[in-house]
């Protein structure tokens, strides 16, 4: 199970919001993102939230303190993404100041504050047993600290997704930062804050073999790829080799100043040939084939 302090209001506030609140997904259903709402839409039971009761489910993994730094640096992260701040409220407990949450980017920030709903929990208990290799043998690697490079190969619903979401859980559960993202937007859906590949490693749209990924080492983006243990890419296959895993490859060993493959960073490329083709505009089968990753 997850560490993380769960900030509970009265039953009033709570039961208050569960019926004025219509459009919440399961992940949104958090009790940061509860606070959240309360805070920006209904200020008038910020008076409540200035006696909360604060209870902490598990410490196993992190400290009190540590899960309560990382729930209020949500809360500030959310807010600050609705435009408000979190000075504007006074409930920032006592034994904690502005400061301890301004430690990382709003992007680390952002990605160390993704709270992992249950069920992608449940997903690494329930893996099969090629799962729990691959997921067993990615974490070697990742513990190993020396980076290395898997692509995760397999017809439509083996089971490639639910693998992804695990190892997702897992290093997330662990405080760290997973990257996980996709060219097509839709499947970008699948995986718990996914976004597609154009916006989190600036592969341009529009792919030539001189294309590069626009992050500078000191940019929050560029921040967040060098701190992340993990980048996982799905649908891999649609993108073109050159131009976009190899510039991938060009930005991380840029941003790692390192000459290891990706960087020295864990990347999971992932999909399925028979699916997923690489996209060449007018393009012959000849140069399909010619722009697939395994030429
Ligand atoms: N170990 C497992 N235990 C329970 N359900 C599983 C397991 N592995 C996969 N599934 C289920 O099987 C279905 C297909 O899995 P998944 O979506 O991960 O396949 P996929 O390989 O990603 O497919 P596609 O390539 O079409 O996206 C999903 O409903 C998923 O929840």
């Amino acid at each position: 199970m997850d560490t993380y302090l769960m900030i509970t209001t009265n039953n009033y506030v709570w039961k208050r919001h569960q019926t004025s609140t219509c459009h919440m997904n399961y992940e949104d259903f958090s009790l940061p993102y509860l606070y959240i709402q309360i805070l920006t839409f209904q200020e008038n039971y910020v008076s409540h939230l200035k006696l909360p009761c604060l209870k902490t489910l598990y410490t196993d993994i992190r400290s009190l303190t540590e899960a309560k730094r990382c729930a209020f640096q949500q809360i500030n992260t959310l807010l600050q993404s609705n435009g408000r701040q979190l000075h504007e409220f006074d409930i920032l407990p006592n034994d904690l100041s502005y400061a301890d949450l301004e430690d990382d980017t709003r992007e680390v920030a952002t990605e160390k504050s993704i709270i992992v709903s249950e069920k992608d929990q449940r997903a690494m208990q329930n893996l099969n047993k090629k799962q729990k290799l691959t997921l067993d043998t990615i974490i070697r690697k990742v513990e190993s600290n020396n980076g290395g490079a898997f692509f995760i190969d397999g017809p439509g619903g083996i089971g490639k997704t639910f693998l992804y979401r695990a190892l997702l859980a897992y290093i997330r559960l662990k405080g760290q930062i997973a990257l996980a993202a996709a060219i097509s937007g839709i499947a970008t859906l699948l995986l718990p804050r996914g976004r597609t590949t154009h916006s989190r490693f600036k592969i341009p749209l529009d792919l030539t073999d001189r294309s590069n990924c626009r992050i500078s080492k000191q940019s929050s983006l560029g921040i967040l790829i060098k701190t992340c243990t993990i980048l996982i890419w799905d649908e891999a296959p649609m993108e073109k080799k050159r131009q976009a895993i190899e510039a991938l490859d060009d930005l991380l060993q840029d941003l790692m100043e390192s000459t290891k493959i990706f960087g020295g960073k864990v990347v999971v490329l992932g999909g399925d040939f028979w699916q997923t083709l690489p996209v060449v505009r007018n393009g012959s089968k000849h140069d399909i084939i010619t722009a697939c990753i395994t030429n």
